[in-house]
Parts: structure tokens; C-alpha cells; sequence
């Protein structure tokens, strides 16, 4: 089960809470690592001032009281509003109230006054419905100014733990410092540009509690997936041999994916396409072999070829009936099939005949409009993790939601959120890269799941590697060389520390 690389939901985060409970360390000891947690990443980032500290009605506001404690041990000049009485505090929260020796003051407009920092601890995991009355009145009042800075405990207050969704309002922080591991409204909708800076403490969970709770949703990145690495044993025939399906007018989509393939390390790449376009595809790219298919029978002999172990169809195929046929006609043989762009909207008047005919490995590279035409039920209002996980359930198949963060579900429940992309991404042409960079994955036998995950976070690093101007035909030698660093074990002389390998 990977550990460092887990999302836990609110839920799951309460779960792994009670584990450590159970394993025997005291609720109270979690509190005190937290505010500890969240003082050591304010002093670090802060110099001592006048620090107002927002406690909520709950746990969130008890962190908040062991902050205020401590920030006032170092000499902070620190004064804490409450929202609700405090006699109505209970449990771990009331007991670190009563530890905090100086004034509560009721939450009010008036406690912004004179701040140089805020630490909001209002409400955390237990957000149970919108913000409003005085917190929302305090919140809009702070999200309102461009200063003082406010530190968020666990999540911003407002913001829903689980998809990043606002409840009402919130104040963006310039630091979010949450507890044992993000979650995902850390990461999704909204919650990036609140967020600020996200600090993930331990506080005393161990992190055998994952195996427990098994939780479905992951941050992408390599330590999820492990990159075909050829050896001395392979050669071109033993790394696979891709097939892009390409248009016959529209032919730039075919190529880019084409050349995304081949830098993935596809042994063999071959480009089915009408004859009149092959010239096209053929003078492109000297090391791609191409295909003539001007009939179904063309296309029925061509797979013959059981060496022809991955496909993709969809770039520049053209939205219409004969793609949707052309799609169902393939899909039986169960190969790994990358089904992008117009071979998913010629679906868009019945989607059930396409889940229908998946049996084999099948990835699809929907962006927004594309997945709501397959899966107009599953709406934006959804939980995005539950929503990219019920298509992939529903259609049988990996589903790869493409977005500023990019969601990568498998039927059987796994989700991986991709945060690694630049804007620069938003591209002509970056889409059929991506395609054909899972292709290339696939052809070299990563499995499903793992090949449009890698692909998606290869895509975000070759990006940050391109030029300012990026444009889609830098994208595949720059993905290469992320995968390059990426599979490059450090070198061991690197990891000297004080002279020794560590
Ligand atoms: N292992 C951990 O994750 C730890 C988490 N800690 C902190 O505990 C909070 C969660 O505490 P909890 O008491 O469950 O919830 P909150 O404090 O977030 O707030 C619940 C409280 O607020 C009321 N409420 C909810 N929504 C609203 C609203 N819109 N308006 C008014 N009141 C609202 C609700 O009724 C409750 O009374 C977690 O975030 C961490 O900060 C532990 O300290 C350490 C371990
Ligand atoms: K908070």
C-alpha cells in the first residue's frame, strides 16, 4: 500500500485517528503535535507580531488554544477569539483552553483589528455546513484584505476537505499546515489557490494506519509507478509495438502522438492511416513504419499481427459513426487501447454501446466537455474524486480526466490526482501527446492504470522542463528527459551527507 503518496479523505483522516487512538496514543498528544506543528511552520516563516489567533467550537479550535500557548511561550504577542462559549468546549479542546492562560475574546469583526498574523482555527475536518453568521462576516472581512497573512489549521476554514469546494466563504492562506497527509480538497477545486503553501506534519499517526484504512486516492508521482526501463536483453521487437490510428486529413494529432509513443520508449510505432494521408505520416518521421487501412478488412488484417500489442484511437479520426464502428470493431480484440478525443464524442448519443464493448485494457483522455458527453449524470457539483471513479466503474476502463488537476481513476476504485501541471499545458496538440504517451507506456506493458498515471506526470514535468513559448512538439523529448530523471536512480556519491552514504 504506498504510503507517501496518499490522499486521505476527511473520513479517512478521522479513521486514521482513531487507529493511532487505539494504538495507544493519547487524542491529546495528537493535539499538542499539531499546535507544535503548526507553531514550529510559523516561526519559521514569521517574525515574532502581533498574532490573532480564531479558535472554532471544536477540535480545529483546540489546535488553535495549543498554538496560541506556545506562540505566547516564545514571546508572541497573542490574544484568541472564540466562536461560541467557552464552557461549551469539550474534550481535548476544552482541556487546551483551559491550559491557555490569557483572554478569549468572542469572535468579532473586531478581532482583525491591529493583526499582523492570523491563525485560522476555526473549523477544520468538521465543517458541516456553510460559513456564515459572525465567522462568515470575519472570514469575508479577511479574505477581503490584502494583509495580514493568515495560517490555515488543517484546511481553511470553509473549505470542504474532501473536494475543494467552498461552504459559504473562506479566507486564502498564505500557509496551510494539515496533519499526517493531504487531502484531497487540499489539492482539488478551490483548494490549491486558498491553501497558500501546504505543510504536511507528522503528529504522531503511524503510518501503518494506511494499511488499515487502504485509501483509494493518491498524489501522483513516480513512487506510484516505475517506468519501462529497457535492458540488455531488449531490443526494438521486445519493447513493444504501438499503433496510432490516424485522420486522414487532420494528421497533426496522429504525429504528435505518434513521437509522444516513440519517446516513451514504444520499440516499434506504426501508423494506421488512408493511403492518400500515409506521405504525410511517412516524411514526418523517418522511424515510423506506416499502415495503409482504407477498409475494415485493412484494419481486420493489419491486428492479425498479435506483435501489435497497444493501440490509439481518436486523434484527427473525426467525430461520426465511422469512428464509433471502426472503435467497436477493435475493442473486442482486447488490446491495450488508448481511446482519446473524437473516438470517445462519436459516443456521445450512446455511451452504454462503448462501455459495452470494453473487455480488454482500455485508457480514456477526456477533457471536461468530452467526459460530460459520456457521463452527462456525473456533474461538476459531484465530489471530483467520486465522480472520475463512478465513470471508471461505469465504462470499465481507466479514466483519465484532464484539468489543471488531472484525475486518473480505475474501476477498481484507485485515484490519482495529478498537480504537477503548468497552464503552459494549455496547448493545441497537448492532448494527443498525452495520448500517445500513454500508448508508448502501454505497449511496454504498464499496466492501465499506472501508464496514464505516469503519462499525466511526465506530462506536467516535461512541461516545466519546455521553453516559456511551450508548444505541443517540445513536449515529447521533454517528457523523455523527465522520465530519464525520474527512472535514474540518484547517484549513491550524491547522497554524501557529512561524509558519509546515508
Ligand atoms: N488526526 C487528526 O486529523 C487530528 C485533527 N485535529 C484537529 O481536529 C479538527 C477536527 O475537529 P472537529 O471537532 O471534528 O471539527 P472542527 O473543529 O473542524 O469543527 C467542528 C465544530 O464546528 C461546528 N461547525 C461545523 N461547521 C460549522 C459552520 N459552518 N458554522 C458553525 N459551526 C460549524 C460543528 O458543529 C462542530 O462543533 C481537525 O480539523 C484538526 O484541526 C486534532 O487536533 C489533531 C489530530
Ligand atoms: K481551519
Amino acid at each position: 500500500m504506498q504510503t507517501g503518496g496518499a490522499l486521505l479523505t476527511v473520513a479517512e483522516m478521522g479513521r486514521a485517528d482513531a487507529l493511532a487512538v487505539e494504538g495507544g496514543v493519547p487524542s491529546l498528544s495528537l493535539m499538542e503535535h499539531a499546535g507544535f506543528a503548526a507553531t514550529r511552520a510559523i516561526r519559521r516563516g514569521w517574525m515574532p507580531r502581533r498574532t490573532v489567533v480564531l479558535c472554532g467550537p471544536g477540535n480545529n479550535g483546540g489546535d488553535g488554544f495549543v498554538i496560541a500557548r506556545m506562540l505566547r511561550s516564545a514571546g508572541w504577542p497573542v490574544t484568541v477569539h472564540l466562536l461560541g462559549d467557552r464552557d461549551r468546549l469539550k474534550g481535548d479542546a476544552a482541556v487546551n483552553a483551559g491550559r491557555w492562560h490569557g483572554p478569549v475574546a468572542p469572535l468579532d469583526l473586531g478581532a482583525l483589528d491591529g493583526a499582523d498574523l492570523v491563525v485560522d482555527a476555526l473549523f477544520g475536518a468538521g465543517l458541516s455546513r456553510p460559513v456564515d453568521g459572525v465567522a462568515g462576516s470575519v472570514l469575508s472581512a479577511l479574505a477581503a484584505r490584502p494583509a495580514p497573512p493568515v495560517v490555515a489549521v488543517d484546511v481553511p476554514s470553509g473549505l470542504d476537505g474532501d473536494t475543494g469546494q467552498v461552504w459559504g466563504t473562506a479566507a486564502p492562506a498564505a500557509l496551510t499546515v494539515t496533519f499526517f497527509r493531504p487531502k484531497p480538497g487540499h489539492v482539488l477545486g478551490q483548494g490549491p489557490a486558498l491553501c497558500g503553501d501546504l505543510a504536511v506534519s507528522d503528529i504522531g499517526i503511524p503510518a501503518t494506519v494506511l494499511d488499515a484504512i487502504g485509501p483509494a486516492a493518491c498524489l501522483n508521482g513516480p513512487a506510484l509507478w516505475s517506468l519501462p526501463r529497457p535492458g540488455a536483453r531488449d531490443h526494438k521487437y521486445t519493447r513493444g509495438h504501438a499503433v496510432v490510428f490516424g485522420g486522414a486529413t487532420m494528421t497533426g494529432a496522429g504525429r504528435l502522438a505518434a513521437r509522444a509513443a516513440r519517446r516513451m520508449g514504444a520499440g516499434l510505432l506504426s501508423v494506421a492511416a488512408p493511403s492518400a494521408a500515409l506521405p504525410l505520416y511517412a516524411q514526418d518521421a523517418p522511424g515510423v513504419l506506416c499502415r495503409a487501412i482504407d477498409s475494415p478488412g485493412d484494419v481486420e488484417t493489419m491486428l492479425e499481427d498479435a506483435r501489435l500489442n497497444a493501440l490509439l484511437l481518436g486523434p484527427g479520426a473525426g467525430r461520426g459513426p465511422h469512428t464509433a464502428a471502426r472503435v467497436l470493431s477493435i475493442l473486442p480484440r482486447a488490446r491495450p487501447t488508448v481511446l482519446d478525443a473524437d473516438a470517445l464524442t462519436s459516443f456521445a448519443d450512446d455511451p452504454g454501446a462503448l462501455f459495452e464493448a470494453i473487455t480488454g485494457p482500455v485508457v480514456m483522455t477526456p477533457h471536461e466537455g468530452e467526459f460530460r458527453a459520456l457521463f452527462p449524470d456525473l456533474t461538476k457539483a459531484d465530489d471530483p474524486l467520486v465522480r472520475v471513479r463512478a465513470a471508471a466503474a461505469r465504462a470499465g476502463a481507466v479514466v483519465l480526466l484532464k484539468g489543471p488537476r488531472t484525475i486518473i481513476a480505475a474501476p477498481d476504485g484507485r485515484a490519482g490526482v495529478n498537480t504537477n501541471a503548468p497552464a503552459a499545458l494549455a496547448t493545441a496538440g497537448s492532448g494527443d501527446v498525452l495520448a500517445g504517451a500513454i500508448l508508448g507506456l502501454l505497449a511496454q506493458g504498464m499496466p492501465a492504470w499506472e501508464a496514464a498515471a505516469a503519462a499525466a506526470w511526465l506530462h506536467g514535468a516535461g512541461a516545466h522542463r519546455g521553453p516559456p513559448g511551450l508548444i505541443a512538439e517540445d513536449l515529447p523529448d521533454a517528457m523523455a528527459a523527465a522520465a530519464a530523471a525520474a527512472a535514474t536512480p540518484p547517484d549513491p556519491l550524491s547522497q554524501m551527507h557529512n561524509g558519509t552514504l546515508c
